[in-house]
């Protein structure tokens, strides 16, 4: 065994082409070599200017470029997420597809130790082809996938339908998709073949089944038994890094935000922010803001500009300027969301529960509002209101429509502090906290995730 944990690693990273994919593969890998292993991270030729500043390490971080071939109705240059409409994402996975031959010969000269992949279900093939293992290393809930596993012999045999039960053997939970037709839509997405790709969950499904283990960005103490059937499931090591965010920036929040935020007494003001792939219609942006008007609560809104908008400012409610002024801002650009969180005056955090967003709120210490979109968000949303009681969701009708009264409902049910919700929650979100935030934690986890690779080598 000691000889064992002496052995320094060689991992390559092969994340799917998305900065929400990309970023979180890096942050590991700084976590990696900053324990002396190496890593080789392959992604788009473009990708690696806009993310290789946050590489830590770069003497033993080595990037390698990868050449995005140009596929039918893909756009000129298109490399990553950011630079696809979501109709043509389908076209980027075929594109992502056609570069397995210039990851081949990649990785067929370094040999890794290991390979993390997420999106590519030929990976593992590859991986054994050349002597690695191969991790399939999700950024997303491992809850979501525990709900997903396959019932049926292929993967492409599973219907919508299928996804709406539990599965056999699920953990006694209230994590569950809802029978409302917006959140059975979300399964439709996930499950529907786009163009000539396979759908979402088959090729997700097919790596996960193929892999020598899985990895998860989470801890036990948040989501053990879902971890723990997906072990038990998919009969593979499940390894989990903990959440891996980096740590808060250095440099402190600019005056620009605090200069505004002091106008407010502690724990007053509400923050909202959607994360990076959210894009909302101007119907449902102008409504959310009325719904932060009626809260009565300040607040501090950074959303993208709506569809069809030029400007933030253009997509307005008529007179909401006037009216909220002084107490509302409604940004539309990013912000530095965990330092904004950290602020004494911020008290609420309304989230759509990206994996990233929903561990920042966890660790922050505002009371907490769900509003998820995608299938993993809803799940994650349901980690936090059902399973460990520390947020509140915002009711949706079935079409998906949130009205002003439900977000202002859901907003005052947490910041007033006479409501008992508001005091549950409160109690729970900080006693959770606390568990997740001991001491040396994060760093005990990513020890024993690294020792369990090395225990898988031969
Ligand atoms: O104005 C902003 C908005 C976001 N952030 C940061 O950007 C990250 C966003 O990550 P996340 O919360 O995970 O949201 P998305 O990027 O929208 O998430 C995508 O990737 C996630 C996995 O990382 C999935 O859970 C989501 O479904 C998917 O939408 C977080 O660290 C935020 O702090 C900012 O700093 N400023």
């Amino acid at each position: 065994m000691s000889n064992l944990r002496s052995t320094k690693l060689h991992v390559a990273m092969f994340p799917w082409f998305a900065f929400g994919h990309i970023t979180p593969y890096l942050h590991l890998s700084n976590k990696l070599t900053e324990r002396g292993h190496r890593v080789s991270f392959l992604l788009p030729k473009g990708a690696q200017a806009k993310v290789e500043h946050l590489s830590l390490y770069p003497n033993l971080i080595h990037f390698y470029p990868l050449l995005v071939p140009s596929v039918d109705r893909l756009p000129p240059g298109a490399e990553t997420t950011s630079d696809v409409s979501l109709p043509l994402r389908g076209h980027l996975r075929v594109a992502f597809d056609q570069t397995q031959d210039q990851v081949q010969t990649i990785l067929s000269s370094l040999k890794p130790d290991f390979i993390f992949f997420d999106f590519s279900p030929w990976m593992p093939a590859l991986a054994h082809q050349i002597g690695s293992k191969a991790i399939c290393y999700s950024i997303v809930t491992p809850a979501t996938q525990a709900l997903k596993v396959p019932t049926k012999e292929k993967p492409e045999d599973m219907t919508v339908e299928d996804f709406m039960q539990p599965p056999p053997g699920y953990p006694p939970s209230c994590v569950r998709i809802k029978s409302k037709d917006y959140e059975i839509a979300q399964l439709k997405v996930f499950a529907k073949a786009l163009g000539t790709d396979l759908s979402l969950y088959v090729r997700i499904t097919y790596g996960l089944i193929r892999s020598d283990a899985l990895a998860y960005r989470t801890y036990h103490e948040f989501e053990g038994p879902y971890c723990d059937y997906l072990r038990q499931h998919h009969a593979k090591p499940v390894l989990l890094t903990g959440p891996v965010l980096p740590k808060a920036p250095a440099t402190k929040l600019d005056e620009k935000w605090t200069n505004w935020l002091c106008n407010f007494k502690q724990g007053t003001v509400v923050y909202c922010a959607f994360g990076s792939q959210n894009k909302l219609q101007k119907d449902q942006f102008q409504e959310l803001l009325l719904g932060f008007e009626l809260c009565g609560q300040p607040f501090l809104v950074a959303l993208s500009t709506p569809d069809g908008c030029a400007t933030i400012e253009e997509a307005f409610p008529e007179g909401f300027e006037e009216r909220v002024k002084g107490r509302g801002w409604v940004y539309g650009g990013w912000v530095p969301q965990t330092l904004i969180l950290e602020h004494p005056s911020i008290g609420c955090s309304v989230t759509h529960c990206g994996y990233g967003s929903l561990w920042e709120s966890l660790f922050s210490d505002c009371q907490i509002v769900c509003v998820p979109y995608l299938g993993d968000q809803i799940v994650g949303a349901r980690l936090m209101v059902e399973e460990h009681k520390v947020a509140v969701e915002v009711e949706r009708e079935d079409n998906g429509w949130i009205s002003k009264e439900s977000l202002s409902k859901a907003i005052i049910s947490v910041m007033d502090e006479d409501s008992e919700i508001a005091g549950l929650v409160k109690y729970n979100h900080a006693k959770l906290k606390e568990k997740l935030t001991s001491e040396g934690m994060q760093e005990r986890y990513l020890d024993t995730f690294i020792q369990n690779l090395q225990g898988l080598m031969d």
